[in-house]
């Protein structure tokens, strides 16, 4: 069956820096795939060339078997990749609502006026904030932006979802949460592709993982297989996150 994300060869260069070097690996539907591996590995860039916030310097990024790598990312969106950022990135002049529903415009599926809204409504409700659309997103807790932006994602309907540290900077509390709702989406059936330091995380949600060191893959396999390999566990040593 044809992958629904697939990279091949996939390189970026930022001048003399080889940030990704050949990567090579398919999303399959309904698969949660974790991209790991140390700080500064190439994990949040093979997230940008894939959602084509960076040109890539080499390499061919497909969507069910069709080419994206060169569209802008606008496009990219809208034959459905949608995904969150490291730092959440939403519009302060606007209502959470008007926030979601953003993405539902501009996403996978165009939906406009009241079908932007419910669709939005909806999403806001799956991920915990339900009748708080009205909001101004500057009230709005930390985990709370995070919500709005996944719920921006899902908005679109998109075929594959980058979640890009979503867990990141949660309390524990917060991270169970996190952790729960990740779960929810993933027992939906919905393809996404997570960087995520969070190891618990990995272990209870991906069934698969690639992961990166110096902007290579080093291993491939489920989260068990990659966090038992040699290589995998060099290139942690030394790394705060091991
Ligand atoms: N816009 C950029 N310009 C120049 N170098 C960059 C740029 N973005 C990333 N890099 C470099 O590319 C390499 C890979 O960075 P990247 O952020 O992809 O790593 P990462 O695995 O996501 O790290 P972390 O887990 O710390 O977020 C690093 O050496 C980083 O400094």
């Amino acid at each position: 069956m044809t992958p629904v994300l697939s990279l091949r060869g996939v390189a970026k260069r930022f001048g003399g820096l080889v940030a990704v070097n050949r990567m090579d690996f398919d999303v399959a539907e309904h698969e949660v795939l974790g991209l790991i591996g140390p700080n500064g590995s190439g994990k949040s860039t093979t997230l940008n060339l894939i959602s084509g916030a960076f040109p890539v310097s080499a390499g061919t990024i497909s969507l069910r078997g069709e080419p994206v790598t060169h569209l802008p990312p606008q496009d990219i969106a809208r034959r459905g990749i949608a995904r969150t950022f490291q730092l959440v990135r939403l519009l302060p002049s606007m209502s959470v609502l008007e926030n979601v529903m953003a993405g539902a415009v501009f996403g996978h599926r165009r939906r406009w006026g009241h079908e932007a809204e419910s669709v939005a409504e909806a999403m806001l409700e799956k991920v915990g904030l339900g009748g708080r659309g009205h909001m101004a997103v500057g009230q709005l807790t930390y985990i709370d932006t995070k919500r709005v932006e996944l719920a921006r994602a899902l908005a679109g309907e998109p075929r594959v979802i980058l979640l890009d540290e979503w867990l990141a900077g949660l309390n524990p509390t917060e991270l169970e949460d996190g952790i729960r709702l990740i779960r929810s989406l993933r027992d939906e059936g919905r393809t996404i592709v997570l960087v995520e330091h969070v190891m618990d995380a990995i272990r209870s949600l991906c069934d698969r993982c690639v992961v990166m060191a110096s902007g290579s893959k080093i291993a491939e396999g489920t989260p068990a297989e990659v966090l038992a390999d040699p290589d995998v566990i060099r290139a942690y040593l030394g790394d705060d996150d091991a």
